[in-house]
């Protein structure tokens, strides 16, 4: 028996057929193909419908994903918008309360405009969870660890309890947070998306989705989709993505080590940490039963809105910024940016702190993070330094 290659290794090694035996797979910049008769498309005729370097970075994907069919898409969102035309009107779809803001935006959009029939639960309520999926539940929509809250859902669970009672309805999973070096969710999950922007690109340069599949009949209705509409990935990003590919592995481990590091350092000076690699969360044992991994997102509250802007602000390595996965250290108030697309209220239903610190740690020197850290946290007035040069958090007061 052949053994399977690990995907460290995957990542790096991109067999590719090129005539030339060039080490890195071409770039095809280019919109059309001539064609040997008007008959004969040939392979490819148009970029739109299929791209040589478009194919090289989805069969790529697919074998990262354990997926027998990968789609390349522009953006994290053209993943959700080509899934959500598989929807027909009326359908009833439940997604999760803490999914991407983005997520919560379309879903609700396609709600309001009477496509779908949405019902938003705590997905992380796996009780709930199995209350209330019914035969008319055609699509369930799921994102563990959540973001901004960093909540577990309890995947396997949920799939094990609907694929035996309702076969029909339609898992989807967002892995954007664990990527595939974490978690294969295909092993639970009908389809599988991620925002290629953040971790498996890693460099921010680009914006990129993956849709991945093991159903020949979902991969079908995907790619009518995706070609009917023109959300392709384009020959560049394709080649830059597969480039980014690459260093996954090696990025994600620095960037694991350097988020257990910096949330342990954040309890230890008395702050209540969300990071799933702690043992203090609620979930740890949960997400350690069929996750590979942490990841390298965590959030915390400071008790202050204000606090947390000149913490935020106040920091210097850490960007204020949108997006994670890059190899950059970024810092946000998702309330303020990332999830401003959920209205107010939304937010305050679903406990969505409003001082909520989000930290999407990168590949610097971790000392160099956490003195970052630690200055924004003095400036802010939370914590104090002892004549020792201890840091502790003087007392979390009310909003
Ligand atoms: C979990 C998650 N899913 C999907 C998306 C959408 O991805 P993109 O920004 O690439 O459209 C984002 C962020 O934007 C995200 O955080
Ligand atoms: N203005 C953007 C905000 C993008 S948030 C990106 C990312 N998913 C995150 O969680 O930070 C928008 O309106 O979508």
């Amino acid at each position: 028996m052949v053994k399977e290659l690990a995907l460290s290794t995957k990542l790096v090694y991109q067999p590719n057929d090129d005539i030339y035996n060039a080490s890195v797979a071409p770039l095809y910049q280019t919109t059309t193909f001539k064609q040997k008769s008007v008959s004969d498309l040939g392979q490819y005729d148009y970029t739109r419908s299929g791209n040589p370097t478009r194919t090289q970075l989805e069969s790529q994907l697919a074998s990262l994903m354990k997926a027998d069919h990968a789609y390349a898409v522009n953006s994290g969102m053209s993943c959700l918008d080509v899934i959500s035309r598989l929807i027909k009107q009326g359908d009833e779809v439940i997604a999760g309360d803490d999914l991407y803001g983005g997520t919560h935006r379309l879903l609700t959009f396609l709600h309001k405009n009477g496509s779908i029939k949405l019902k938003h639960i705590d997905t992380t309520n796996t009780e709930l969870v199995l209350k209330s999926v019914t035969a008319s539940t055609k699509f369930i929509f799921l994102e563990s660890p959540t973001n901004p809250l960093i909540k577990v859902v309890d995947l396997p669970a949920i799939s094990k309890y609907i694929r035996k009672n309702y076969p029909d309805c339609i898992i989807v999973f967002d892995n954007t947070m664990m990527t595939p070096l974490l978690l294969s969710p295909l092993d639970y999950a009908d389809i599988q998306y991620e925002s290629a922007t953040k971790y498996l690109n890693g460099h921010h340069d680009i914006m990129a989705g993956v849709i991945a599949t093991r159903s020949k009949k979902l991969a079908d209705d995907l790619f009518f989709v995706i070609n009917a509409t023109g959300c392709g990935l384009a020959p560049f990003d394709s080649w830059l993505l597969l480039r980014g590919l690459k260093t996954l592995s090696i990025r994600f481990e620095r960037q694991q080590a350097n988020t257990v590091k910096i949330a342990n350092w954040l309890e230890s000076i008395g702050l209540t940490v969300r990071y799933p690699g702690l043992k203090s969360h609620p979930q740890y044992e949960l997400h350690k039963s069929f996750n590979k991994g942490f990841g390298a997102v965590l959030s915390f509250e400071t008790g202050s809105i204000k606090k947390s802007e000149i913490i935020t602000e106040g920091t210097k390595i850490f960007g204020v910024t949108v997006s994670f996965g890059c190899v950059n250290s970024l810092i946000s108030m998702p309330c303020r940016m990332s999830h401003a697309s959920i209205d107010e209220k939304t937010r305050k239903e679903r406990n969505l702190p409003e001082d909520l610190i989000r930290l999407c740690i990168g590949i610097e020197d971790a000392d160099d993070l956490i003195d970052d850290l630690k200055t924004a946290l003095l400036k802010s007035g939370l914590v104090s330094e002892s004549s020792t040069g201890k840091i502790f958090v003087n007392s979390v007061s009310k909003l």
